[in-house]
């Protein structure tokens, strides 16, 4: 069975060959129209809580369709629209060939140079992520939008000064410094926008609870350029670009927001 990636053949349009849930009814990422937003204040009544904790060395590897990096230590979430505990397992990331596109949620239709995803699973019903990733209530994953400044993210700094060592597929290196993941969060993590969705890559399973947050993070051009220097597959394969599945419909689905 031909793997299934970004390009003409094996992109997201053709998915729903090998995974019919493709077509299903709550499909991620979709287009965020804030003013179709209804606010909730169940929301802030019982706030959004991160408990990062700093993982000693954290693994980062180039899986060949983005860059991953893998959560040993207890980092959990709650609150929200969440019900009970999520602990963290991965994050990874989404972007562009070029400035005016890569994010997978997009904004008014405008789509950011790329988007952060920290993928939790329900750790209060589920003993691991493989048993979460199906559940309709089994993930939830923060959505966080990067844009472009003049200086360098320094929590992603840790990981674009090393992307060089990961540039080839299943390649892998531990942060030698202690990581903090809450680095990668905006300043405020109370304004977001949550509705229920699905992973944005084969299998797609229709299990997250999405959160993606107003504020984007600020990355400067050199480290969107670490991240297209990364490679699909060996020296000389095609760069890690564009990996990004475009907008789905929200159909009968309700977007929240945590604000107004
Ligand atoms: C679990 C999972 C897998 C892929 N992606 O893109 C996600 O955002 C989450
Ligand atoms: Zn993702």
């Amino acid at each position: 069975m031909a793997t299934w990636g970004y390009g003409n053949d094996n992109g997201p349009a053709t998915w729903v060959k090998s995974f019919p849930v493709a077509a299903g009814t709550r499909q991620s990422p979709i287009d965020i129209v804030p003013t179709a937003a209804k606010c909730d204040t169940k929301l802030t009544e019982n706030p959004l809580t991160v408990n990062y904790s700093p993982e000693p060395a954290m693994e980062l590897c180039n899986p060949g369709l983005s860059v991953k990096a893998n959560i040993k230590s207890k980092s959990v979430i709650k609150g929200g629209p969440l019900e009970g505990e999520y602990k963290l397992e991965q994050f990874h990331l989404h972007w562009g060939s070029a400035d005016k596109q890569g994010s997978e949620h997009t904004l008014n239709g405008k789509m950011f140079p790329a988007e952060l995803h920290l993928v939790h699973y329900n750790a209060t019903k589920y003993s691991s992520f493989g048993e979460a990733v199906d559940k309709p209530d089994g993930l939830a994953v923060f959505g966080i939008f990067l844009k472009i400044s003049d200086k360098p993210h320094q929590g992603l700094k840790s990981l674009t000064d090393v992307l060089s060592e990961v540039q080839y597929k299943d390649k892998s290196i531990n942060i030698k410094q202690e990581y903090n993941p809450v680095c990668l969060l905006p300043d405020n993590i109370n304004k977001y926008w949550t509705y229920l969705g699905s992973l944005t890559t084969p299998p797609l399973c229709e299990s997250v609870t999405w959160i993606v947050f107003e504020e984007p993070i600020e990355v400067s051009e050199d480290q969107m350029k670490a991240f297209r220097a990364l490679c699909c597959g060996e020296c000389g394969s095609a760069p890690i670009v564009d990996n990004y599945r475009p907008p789905l419909p929200l159909g009968n689905r309700q977007l929240r927001a945590s604000f107004q």
